[in-house]
């Protein structure tokens, strides 16, 4: 079963990921952009660059995840073991959706289901997506950006693709206020999680 954590930055992904941990200590914990690959490596070095173009980005992320599928994902999935992953597919969708549509130097009629097609033949669908819900200038404050007005309008974007994405897929998406505090977070995280994984077995 493979579920998959987004969210905006900031939105508390990689606390609650760290703490499921020790509840799911058999489960395969993973994320996206990989750190331990050079594709990640090549996805980090372009975070950095102001200047990246953003449909060489776009591949970049996507080389990462077809890395990922094949050398991690798809094999953990084979045993049958529980794959728990901060950031996927929809990370793309959103970001990308968002960075293609304000790039001046691309014209795509529709950057999120151009995005969203270029995984069809290939990625895995998760079978639950926590979404952790955070208004764009808290999320831009805890995420401690340097230029955190220009950070928030950004994110802002990238939330109203995440909502068109549980628009198109309600059934997927667990959505939690992560205004809450941590340990509410982990709760609400913690109770989808065990829902999701006695519907399966
Ligand atoms: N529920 C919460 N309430 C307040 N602060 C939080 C909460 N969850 C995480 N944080 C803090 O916000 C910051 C970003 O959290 P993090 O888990 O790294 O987010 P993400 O991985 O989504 O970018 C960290 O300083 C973390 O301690
Ligand atoms: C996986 C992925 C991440 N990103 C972005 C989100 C983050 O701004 C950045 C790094 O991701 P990450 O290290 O998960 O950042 P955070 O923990 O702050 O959420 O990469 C994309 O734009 N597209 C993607 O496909």
């Amino acid at each position: 079963m493979l579920v998959t954590l987004e969210g905006l930055d900031g939105s508390g992904k990689t606390t609650v990921w760290e703490a499921v941990h020790e509840r799911y200590t058999e489960a395969v914990f993973t994320r996206e952009p990989t750190d331990d690959s050079w594709y990640g490596d090549a996805v980090y070095r372009s975070i950095e660059d102001d200047d990246a173009d953003p449909l060489a980005e776009l591949f970049l992320y996507t080389a990462d995840h077809a890395d990922h599928l094949s050398r991690v994902i798809e094999p953990a999935l084979e045993r049958g073991d529980l794959v728990i992953s901060d950031r996927y597919s929809d990370s793309r969708f959103a970001y990308q959706g968002a960075t293609l549509a304000a790039a001046e130097n691309h014209d795509l009629e529709n950057p999120l289901e151009y995005v969203v097609d270029i995984h069809d033949p290939f990625s895995i669908t998760p079978d639950l997506t926590i979404y952790l819900d955070l208004d764009p200038e808290t999320a831009a404050t805890r995420a401690g950006t340097t230029n955190k007005f220009e950070r928030a309008e950004y994110l802002e974007s990238v939330r109203d693709n995440y909502e068109r994405l549980i628009e198109r897929d309600p059934d997927r998406f667990v959505r939690v206020d992560a205004t809450q505090s941590p340990d509410a977070v982990l709760e609400s995280v913690t109770d989808a999680l065990a829902a999701a994984v006695s519907d399966s077995s």
